[in-house]
């Protein structure tokens, strides 16, 4: 994405005109007890460390560190808070040993990999992340987390030997990246591990990583390689302890169900073409009525403002209470979340499930994974809303949060356990969870959970001692995005006779969205998003760029041209995540600029704009970030940055994806399109607009019905083969 672009820029004299300045009093290194952290090069990682890269922040949150061009003078700098109360921002760049996000991808993830801006140099083992300690950030005990983070990251199992014996503050997200205070750490509180989950990997082995998209994927060096959640957090890689306790949710009624209006296309859903593949599928329903679901259950539905289906509500509803495995995907936005919570709630409160009580191993007879930490806590509030004044019990556990914290929600006791893959394997390591009782596994953002990231997690899930077989659980799978490859993968977790439920066109955009894509080179990008802000006013807008640093660096940027601004990504600490989220949520901050952990399933009430000012190295990322907006019927709009020197490769999916959603395809693109036209072309890897097909061909008993429940032709087999 031409990252060495700005990235060179700023390192210019001029750029200091996007940088904050920083009270020197205030923050300089070691004042207020604030940590110092280090920048580290390679020639500090064998001479030692050499300089230092001092912390600096906002408002309440904003700093970086300077690389090493500043170090010597950032501290000179004086302070003031980003315009808009906001942001963030580390590190810009550290010249010293990375000058480019080179192409050539060692680990086989970069494709997949929005917040990966660092793979490369992590996997030559050094980040050029500097950081800072937030003085106020009551949960960093010892050495600055984001020191340990931004110093060393590449090498982090060469310093991280086990951890603390203390069962509930023992692991609790230990840095996920090592790092020299990691290490420094290890030293100091290691105690060794008897945990097979974090022992797997012993101690000492460098190994390059990385945060890939979601920040769940790390490399070795070259090779593809997946860590769990728990052996980055707390398992073998030792460092500060994370002992944020994320605030509890308001737990009054109007809090709890509150909800935002469905959109003027909402009822336009109806004329939305359904396939369902598979044999012996149950019919639709049209209402919520005959769902026949308890009392409770249509009392929160009425409380929620639902009042008619959505089309995937339509059709997995019923599939689900029949017991059937699926395979749903739907466009964004559409209620999937609520299509597969109810009937297992329903199918709960027809069994007659009791009541969980306090205990050390809990049971759930439910597990919903999703990739992100906010998705997962989204998820869980819809099935604390769902379940609201049944015994049904819910709980959230994710990363970056104290980990005792999550045994002691999960204790209290457990139907429904909502959690992302690292964490869980964790808990259950812990044997805080067994999963004998699970009848539900529930993999939202699917094809993400089955990706190469995930999906070797995945597999540990399902293969993890007591885990009922695929026979005897009931597995559903989510998304809005399924290429053939992932529906391969998900043989092995489905019953054969799944059923695959496609609403609209296949894989794509939703049509809520008008999508418009500008051709902008590089160098000119900044200039365009402010001139496009500057128009959209106050409105809610997300920004999604490539990498995690250049979410710093724009976010810095927008703050200084005097737009409110906060941002998102894997390297910010989950408590800034979530204010920043929040500030978002609450139009404090109207724009958020953030990577992919940001594009996948995230609902935020009136998100009016996406931005991509990077587009994505796929086009299935594409239609999930502009699914931030568009959602529930709303209408939204989509403005992607298309760099010649770097999307061409998109120029054919993005065609696809536009017409298919009726969107208007500018000649140039359509040129550009044809102009690297390959014969049997179907999407890359990822971006394959053909993908969410079933891919088992000759199945039998396919109907293909539009929501209102009539027959209608199945989409033109052709308009496919023209692009295969
Ligand atoms: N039947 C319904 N009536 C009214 N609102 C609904 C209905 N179903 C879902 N919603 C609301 O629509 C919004 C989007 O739902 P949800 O987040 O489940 O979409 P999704 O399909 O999972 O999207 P994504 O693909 O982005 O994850 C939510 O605010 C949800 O509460």
């Amino acid at each position: 994405m031409g990252d060495e672009d700005w990235e060179a820029e700023i390192v210019k004299p001029h750029v200091s005109s996007y940088v904050p300045v920083f009270d020197k009093d205030k923050y300089s290194s070691g004042a207020n007890g604030d940590t110092v952290n280090r920048i580290s090069t390679s020639s500090e990682i064998e001479d030692g460390p050499s300089q230092q890269d001092h912390f600096m922040r906002s408002h309440f949150a904003s700093g970086r560190s300077m690389g090493n061009r500043d170090v010597g003078d950032s501290h000179k700098r004086e302070h003031t808070p980003t315009m808009g109360g906001l942001v963030v921002g580390k590190s810009f760049r550290n010249k010293g040993f990375s000058n480019k996000f080179e192409e050539g991808d060692t680990s086989g993830f970069l494709k997949e990999s929005n917040d990966c801006e660092d793979n490369q140099t992590r996997n030559r083992g050094f980040s050029r992340r500097g950081g800072y300690q937030d003085g106020n950030d009551v949960e960093a005990s010892g050495p600055s987390r984001r020191g340990g983070r931004g110093s060393f990251r590449g090498c982090r199992g060469g310093f991280g030997v086990g951890r603390s014996n203390n069962e509930y503050d023992q692991d609790d997200g230990a840095q996920r990246t090592g790092g020299l205070f990691g290490s420094k750490r290890t030293t100091v509180s290691s105690t060794g591990n008897g945990d097979p989950y974090h022992s797997r990997s012993g101690s000492g082995r460098g190994r390059g990583g990385y945060k890939g998209l979601n920040e769940e994927v790390i490399t070795n060096s070259g090779k593809n390689s997946w860590k769990s959640e728990a052996e980055r957090e707390g398992g073998d890689i030792q460092g500060p302890k994370v002992t944020y306790i994320p605030p509890p949710p308001p737990e009054d009624e109007d809090s709890i169900f509150a909800h935002y209006q469905t959109g003027i296309n909402f009822d336009k859903y109806d004329t939305i073409l359904v396939e369902v593949s598979g044999h012996d599928a149950p019919p639709a329903i049209l209402t919520f009525e005959e769902a026949n679901l308890c009392q409770t259950l249509n009392n929160n539905i009425a409380k929620a403002g639902y009042t008619k289906l959505t089309p995937v509500q339509k059709y997995s509803i019923p599939i689900i209470l029949a017991g059937r495995d699926m395979m749903a995907c739907a466009q964004t936005g559409s209620g999937k979340t609520a299509a597969f919570l109810l009937p297992i709630l329903a199918h709960m409160m027809r069994d007659g499930i009791t009541a969980s009580r306090f205990k050390e191993l809990q049971e759930p007879e439910c597990i919903i994974v999703a990739p992100t930490r906010e998705l997962v806590n989204q998820i869980y509030l819809e099935a604390r809303k769902f379940s609201y004044g049944t015994c049904v019990r819910a709980v959230v556990i994710y990363g970056g949060t104290q980990f005792g914290h999550s045994i002691r929600q999960i204790v209290q006791g457990c139907n429904i356990l909502c959690a992302t893959p690292g964490r869980l394997m964790d808990i259950i390591g812990k044997e805080k969870i067994g999963l004998k009782q699970v009848k539900y596994l529930v993999l939202d953002e699917a094809d993400r959970m089955l990706d190469m990231g995930f999906g070797p997690e995945m597999k540990k899930l399902i293969s993890c001692p007591g885990m009922p077989t695929k026979e005897q659980r009931q597995t559903l799978l989510f998304s809005a995005t399924f290429p053939e490859e992932i529906q391969r993968l998900a043989g092995e977790f489905l019953k054969s006779n799944y059923l695959f439920v496609v609403v609209g066109q296949v894989g794509g955009a939703c049509r809520d969205v008008q999508q418009t894509i500008l051709q902008v080179g590089q160098y000119s990008k900044r200039e365009k998003l402010v001139e496009i802000l500057q128009n959209t006013g106050d409105e809610r807008t997300m920004v999604f760029v490539e990498t995690k640093k250049k979410a710093d660096f724009i976010a810095t940027f927008l703050c200084q041209e005097k737009v409110s601004t906060t941002s998102i990504h894997g390297d910010r600490e989950q408590r800034e995540r979530e204010q920043a989220l929040g500030d978002f949520r609450c139009g404090k901050c109207p724009v958020l600029v953030a990577t992919s952990v940001a594009a996948r399933g995230l609902d935020i009430e009136n998100v009016q704009h996406v931005i991509n000012f990077d587009l994505p190295s796929t086009v299935d990322e594409y239609v999930h970030r502009i699914g931030r907006t568009g959602r529930c019927g709303n209408t939204g709009r989509a403005i992607s940055f298309f760099d010649p020197e770097s999307d061409n490769h998109l120029a054919q999916p993005l065609v696809k994806v536009l017409s298919d959603a009726q969107q208007d395809v500018p000649a140039w693109l359509e040129e550009i399109a044809f102009s690297t036209y390959v014969p049997g072309f179907s999407g890359s890897t990822r971006g394959n607009v053909f993908a969410s097909v079933d891919t088992r061909k000759n199945y039998q008993g396919k109907n293909t019905l539009n929501t209102a429940g009539f027959s209608s032709q199945a989409p033109n087999p052709v308009d496919e083969e023209s692009w295969d």
